[in-house]
């Protein structure tokens, strides 16, 4: 039986914005700690973020090559459900925190996913993201689809450069069990526009 595809919005950054995506229909949504990010959260702005959070919704926190012990500090002030590492963390790092936790790898035309998959074989999923030099993550750039195995042994997270229009496709060629999205469903660089927000929901849903 094929499963409905979760759908995870990223980088969101005030409550109101968050409350109503998830009222919308996202599983998820991803708050980014990246200074260099246009989407970059305070711990504070996160805070208020996951207060707004109607139940069952899943808080994710990304994060970039994270000094460890910070990171730890920040827990004990923010309840993260899923920590998500986008940076060169080792298998070793993203479980040091005791939380689930899932791994981007950001795809290159030699990238072995199943490799990454079993190096990373205790992760909750492998959110797959296209690689653009010097920017870890939110590009709004989509690669080569054709580069994902089918047997990947972890639950795929797809993302990069999805859109409202190009998303039903995706999910109808890959069959991910998640989608995840930034870029295409904001207006400019770090503001989310709820009308994309809720195309793209729609159109995950329906693929
Ligand atoms: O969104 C960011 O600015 C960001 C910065 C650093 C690391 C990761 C980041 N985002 C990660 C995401 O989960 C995005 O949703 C994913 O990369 C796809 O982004 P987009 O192509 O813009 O939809």
């Amino acid at each position: 039986m094929s499963h409905q595809v979760r759908v995870k919005i990223c980088g969101l950054r005030d409550p109101a914005t968050a409350r109503a995506a998830a009222q919308m229909g996202a599983d998820a949504i991803g708050l980014v700690f990246y200074g260099p990010s246009p989407r970059n959260v305070s711990v504070a702005e996160a805070q208020a973020v996951l207060a707004a959070l109607p139940p069952f919704v899943t808080s994710v926190g990304l994060f970039v090559n994270a000094d460890a012990d910070w990171l730890r500090d920040l827990l004990k002030v923010l309840p993260l459900d899923l920590l998500q590492f986008h940076g060169d963390e080792s298998p070793e790092y993203c479980r040091s925190f005791g939380k689930p936790w899932i791994k981007a790898v950001r795809v290159k035309p030699d990238t072995n996913l199943i490799e990454y998959a079993a190096l990373f074989h205790d992760a909750r999923g492998l959110l797959v993201d296209a690689f653009v030099e010097g920017t870890p993550g939110g590009t709004g750039e989509a690669f080569d689809w054709s580069l994902i195995p089918k047997d990947l042994p972890l639950p795929l997270i797809l993302s990069g450069g999805l859109d409202p229009v190009n998303v039903s496709e995706a999910v109808a060629r890959i069959a991910p069990w998640a989608v995840d999205v930034s870029s295409g469903v904001e207006s400019a660089r770090g503001v989310k526009d709820l009308n994309k927000v809720a195309q793209f929901i729609k159109a995950a849903r329906h693929a």
